[in-house]
């Protein structure tokens, strides 16, 4: 396990310094998936170049004809087709372009997107969701432009420039040394320039993930900015980071303005030396008029594409960055990657359905990054982790270190209610993330049935686990989304019961849409009482042999109180329930009681027990008028 983060944090460390960065070879799976569309673009290109560098040669024949006094009769008409058909080919070569990078942006959604959502949880604590989804709706897009742009105009002009270079050796090789001697130095100041457009690009991408995750921060919890007058201040952030970009973007432009005009210079001074000097050698009868209008053309088709071909070395150039900033999420380990290397401990026989011996876990918080970027360190759990960030370079941030859990031992009996209470912060829910394996302890063991959940498939732990987060257990969708995440199968009837079983009813018939009432972003369309009810109901719905319910830290109103708590009885009936209480009163009659503070458990017992046997738990029952 140690190794593969070791993996990652190098890699962040690397990333830090340089930014992530990809190379044309890494674009080159993204094509390969469209080859076939590829070739038929290749042998359309070759076509279509054809089709170009016929005419000039066709040209120099007119004027030779005219020059002669001569007719034109079918030239005129070969030379019209050449234009349609090199017309028709360009079209469908643009369309199939169009799809081949409308294609390639797709592949890269998806496979961002299936490696984004099984990242480990320790990377959603310290990424911003803004930047990260802005990875999936922005980055993409700029691939987009390297195949439709970049391709077309690199394989088109490469085509067109070599033929035309055969072509105008032909006619005149003195005047070809000339001009490309012209074009040679173009070449290499342009390349020279475009290397600098990479980073640039790639800053810009950044600093639009910012503007993202400052936007994302800002509406996620715009009630709270509304209330707190904050409304101008968030705007000005947002706003602070979209200047941000502009100006990354206007260094973009600034690189490209440079490398663009080159070409426009190149085409100016050879055209001047080939008029000149071809002037020059038509007048000294080297070569005739008809030879010099084809070399000319030819020179058309020559410089013409060398402008497109620095745009498309910019748009590749951008495309890289973007690309970059892809792989950096597609190339971290999922959240089972590391599994193989885990070495569980040995099962043992317990009527526990969880036990935890001497789990001990830190929290490694990853320095704050302005750009909403990664910060040097794989986030999460291990000590490992943690001194691989600290022996970081030099000037890199250290991450704070939070010993969370500090050797925790408890046992929750098969088909038992066993209550987890404590101050704030006292690490209860932490707990819940082991047993789920959002995280995996430093040391000791956390056990399933006597199994280490190491040891075990992560779908299979966590189908036996059912899961009330304490704060946004609801999901925007309706109703039945919500209740079917856990439990796709389910049926109407069965939804609409369980709904019931949670004092849901009122809800459910309130709306004629009935289970397709939606529930608002983050459920805003419930209260707080009946989107835990909600919570709960999915939870019951998936009928898992364990329950963990992470209690609302909000107050209810004694109504909803009673409600939730026969909501937890319809839960609790035939199953293990292990409940984070924060109002003891919903406690009392636990089979168990674990009182957890500053990471220690203090005591175990009943409430009886515990009155007495335990200050801190007398010290909370006392202060909600229990004892
Ligand atoms: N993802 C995280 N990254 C870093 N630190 C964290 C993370 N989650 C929790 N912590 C820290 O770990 C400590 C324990 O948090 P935890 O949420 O487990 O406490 P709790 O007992 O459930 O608190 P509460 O009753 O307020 O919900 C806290 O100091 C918290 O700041």
């Amino acid at each position: 396990m140690s190794d593969a983060r070791g993996g990652v944090l190098r890699r962040s460390r690397k990333d830090a310094d340089t930014g992530p960065r990809a190379s044309f070879r890494e674009l080159l799976p993204y094509l390969f998936e469209h080859r076939a569309a590829l070739v038929a673009v290749a042998f359309l290109s070759l076509a279509s170049a054809a089709a170009g560098l016929a005419q000039p040669l066709l040209a120099g024949q007119v004027v030779g004809i005219v020059e002669a006094g001569g007719t034109l009769g079918m030239l005129v008409w070969v030379l019209v087709g050449l234009v349609v058909v090199g017309a028709i080919l360009g079209g469908i070569q643009h369309y199939l372009l169009q799809r081949i990078g409308t294609a390639v942006v797709f592949s890269a959604r998806r496979s961002l997107v299936r490696r984004m959502l099984r990242l480990p949880i320790s990377e959603f604590d310290r990424r911003r969701t803004g930047d990260l989804v802005s990875r999936v709706g922005s980055d993409t897009t700029l691939l987009y432009a390297v195949i439709t742009q970049g391709l077309l105009d690199a394989l088109g002009s490469a085509i067109l420039f070599v033929g035309s270079l055969i072509g105008m050796l032909l006619v005149d090789a003195v005047l070809l040394g000339l001009t490309l001697a012209v074009i040679v130095i173009a070449l290499a100041s342009g390349i020279l320039l475009s290397s600098r457009i990479r980073p640039a690009s790639l800053q810009q991408q950044e600093r639009v993930g910012a503007v993202a995750a400052a936007v994302e921060r800002a509406i996620g919890a715009i009630r709270t900015v509304r209330a707190a007058n904050a409304t101008e201040r968030e705007t000005d952030a947002i706003i602070v980071e979209a200047e941000a970009a502009k100006r990354a973007g206007y260094k973009v432009a600034k690189i490209s303005a440079m490398v663009v005009p080159i070409a426009g210079i190149a085409m100016q001074v050879a055209f001047l030396v080939v008029i000149g000097v071809g002037g020059f050698r038509v007048a000294s009868g080297a070569i005739s008029i008809a030879s010099l209008v084809t070399f000319i053309l030819f020179l058309f088709m020559l410089i013409i594409p060398l402008g497109s071909v620095f745009g498309a070395v910019n748009s590749i150039n951008q495309a890289l960055g973007a690309l970059g900033r892809i792989q950096e999420i597609t190339n971290l380990p999922g959240e089972t990657d590391e599994d193989a290397a885990i070495e569980p401990a040995a099962p043992v026989s317990t009527s526990a359905a969880i036990r935890f011996d001497d789990v001990r876990f830190t929290y490694a918080v990853p320095p704050v990054s302005p750009e909403g970027t990664n910060p040097p360190i794989s986030g999460g759990s291990s000590v490992q982790s943690v001194t691989n960030a600290t022996d970081s370079a030099a000037g890199t941030p250290e991450p704070e270190i939070r010993e969370v859990l500090k050797g925790v031992t408890f046992e929750v009996p098969r088909g038992s209610r066993v209550a987890l209470v404590g101050p704030s912060g006292a690490g209860k829910s932490t707990v819940f993330a082991l047993i789920e394996r959002f995280y995996d302890p430093d040391a000791g063991v956390v056990r399933l049935d006597g199994r280490d959940v190491r040891g075990m498939p992560r779908d299979e732990l966590r189908a036996q686990i059912g899961y009330v987060e304490q704060d946004a257990p609801v999901l925007a969708g309706s109703l039945r989304d919500n209740l079917k995440l856990a439990s796709p199968e389910a049926t109407d009837a069965q939804c609409i019961q369980v709904l019931r079983d949670v004092n849901l009813g009122a809800v459910l018939d309130r709306d004629p849409a009935g289970l397709d009432a939606p529930v608002g972003e983050d459920g805003i369309m419930l209260s707080g009482g009946e989107r835990q009810r909600l919570a709960i109901a999915r939870a019951l719905l998936a009928a898992p042999p364990i329950l963990l319910l992470d209690e609302s830290t909000s107050s209810l109103d004694g109504m909803n109180e009673q409600l939730l708590r026969e909501a937890i009885d319809a839960v609790a009936h035939d199953r293990t329930l292990l409940v984070i209480a924060h109002r003891l009163s919903t406690v009392v009659d636990s089979d168990i009681i674990v009182v957890l503070e500053h990471g220690e458990v203090v005591g175990i017992g009943t409430h009886s027990e515990l009155v007495s046997s335990t200050p801190l738990y007398r010290e909370l029952a006392k202060h909600q008028l229990l004892v």
